[in-house]
């Protein structure tokens, strides 16, 4: 099992990368999002992965060490990377993990079905990440186990293109629902909004856009929630 504050400097390191210096991060705490209003808060940030992170609940550490190296391999740590087409997903991925110089991502093709690769930082950090295609709805795709993906996911991060005016509010329903769903299903997933392509916007534009996303976001799940839950708290970092 990867040591966790390994993990959590090599996602410190992901972060501080070239692509995501120019991605504001909106992060929300799923836990906060639909807790009831007397629930304690409870942040989420890159530095601070429970113990289980990525794994199911039902997953011990006992299992892990039973297991073969084969059947381990399925309970790594895993980060779903999710948002309409060409928002920068495959982007962020290869410039983070394999260093592909940033205006190499203009030559990339489209993503067609979701890819699963195995990151490894070194010999003892390792953890899977799931680029899904912007081009299918992952929830209406038959050939895509869902329920398997989320359950298994201990972030999901989900790409927002700034730059894209006409797909905007389709991003953040999207967003909205991805969110819902992926809470219903997996209550420990930890959200990350990567808002993208912010690269040449003045401050003040990259605010409002910041803004706008939070508000509406929060919106659309006030309005989906059907119990008496509330979102009780969403920061930004
Ligand atoms: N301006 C700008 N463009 C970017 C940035 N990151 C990625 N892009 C461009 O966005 C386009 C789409 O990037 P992809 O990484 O293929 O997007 P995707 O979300 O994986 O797309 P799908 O495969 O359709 O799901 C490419 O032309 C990238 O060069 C960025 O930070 N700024």
């Amino acid at each position: 099992m990867a040591d966790q504050a390994s993990i959590e400097q090599s996602m410190n390191k992901m972060m501080s990368s070239s692509v995501i210096e120019q991605t504001s991060s909106l992060s929300i705490s799923s836990q906060n999002m639909l807790a009831s209003s007397n629930a304690p808060i409870v942040d989420f940030s890159v530095g601070s992965m429970p113990a289980n992170y990525g794994y199911d609940e039902s997953f011990s550490k006992e299992d892990d060490e039973d297991d073969s190296n084969e059947e381990s391999s399925q309970f790594k740590p895993r980060i779903l990377i999710m948002g309409l087409r060409k928002s920068g997903k495959t982007s962020i991925k290869n410039v983070v993990f394999h260093k592909m110089e940033p205006n190499e991502t203009l030559f990339l093709d489209p993503t067609t079905k979701t890819n699963l690769e195995d990151i490894s930082c070194c010999s003892f950090i390792t953890f899977q990440v799931y680029d899904c295609s912007g081009q299918i709805d992952l929830f209406s795709d038959p050939t895509c186990d869902y329920n398997a993906l989320l359950k298994g996911c201990g972030s999901l991060i989900f790409v927002i293109d700034a730059q894209d005016e006409d797909q905007y509010l389709d991003a953040i329903s999207c967003l909205a629902q991805t969110i819902f769903r992926g809470y219903v299903i997996n209550r420990a997933i930890k959200f990350e909004v990567f808002i993208h392509k912010v690269d040449g916007f003045p401050d003040e534009k990259k605010m409002e856009i910041y803004n706008e996303i939070q508000q509406r976001a929060t919106e659309m799940l006030i309005q989906q929630d059907s119990t008496e839950t509330l979102i009780q708290k969403i920061y930004l970092k």
